[in-house]
């Protein structure tokens, strides 16, 4: 039967409770905790938030993309994972950014870079509100959308590409896994770059 509740808020925004286990959780925090996380660099400023990449990094100060190292044991069974829940064939998600928001840290209005397609992502510690907007005549169209600990959620077609997303400052720490497909015009950047 169609119930108007599995409606999604957005077109092409796709989420999950309980996507990983409590123990899970706090395992996923250490190892992302043990990374040399580094300030989100943006073309000469330092963001709050702490980020590391595997398998590609997109470099947001020179606007390139390059393969960095393959992820990790530990994290393969996450990606295996997400991209069954995003009914992606195994392997297409070739990134992951780890991101530790502290408090005080958050993200800004944007949409993900076009070198990406897919967008698949895990919320870890302190729940989150996904924010989207989109301009309509001379004024924004907002929806919220929660995030909470040891969800999942994935974005693409209309909340991929044609609303902005943001997170608010966090009050208490707050870790993201994003894993992310490769857009053909990536596929073609990463390509002349090899
Ligand atoms: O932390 C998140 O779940 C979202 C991160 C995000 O929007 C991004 O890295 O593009
Ligand atoms: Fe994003």
């Amino acid at each position: 039967m169609h119930d108007l509740f599995d409606e999604p808020l957005l077109p092409g925004l796709h989420s999950a409770d309980a996507f990983v286990t409590a123990d899970e959780e706090r395992a996923l925090i250490a190892q992302i905790d043990a990374l040399d996380l580094a300030p989100f660099r943006f073309q000469g400023w330092l963001g709050k938030r702490l980020t590391h990449s595997f398998g590609l990094h997109y470099d947001f100060d020179r606007g390139a993309l390059a393969a960095t190292d393959p992820m990790p044991a530990w994290l393969q069974p996450l990606r295996d994972r997400a991209e069954a829940f995003a009914s992606l064939a195994p392997g297409t998600l070739e990134q992951a950014l780890l991101i530790r928001y502290d408090p005080s840290a958050g993200i800004g209005w944007h949409r993900d870079r076009p070198h990406f397609e897919h967008v698949v992502g895990i919320s870890l510690g302190a729940p989150a509100t996904l924010r989207f907007r989109r301009r309509s005549n001379e004024r924004f169209e907002r929806r919220s959308v929660p995030l909470p600990p040891r969800g999942i959620y994935q974005l693409q077609g209309e909340a991929r590409y044609d609303w902005e997303h943001s997170i608010a400052a966090m009050t208490q720490t707050r870790w993201s896994v994003t894993f992310r497909s490769l857009s053909e015009r990536g596929r073609m950047l990463i390509g002349a770059a090899l």
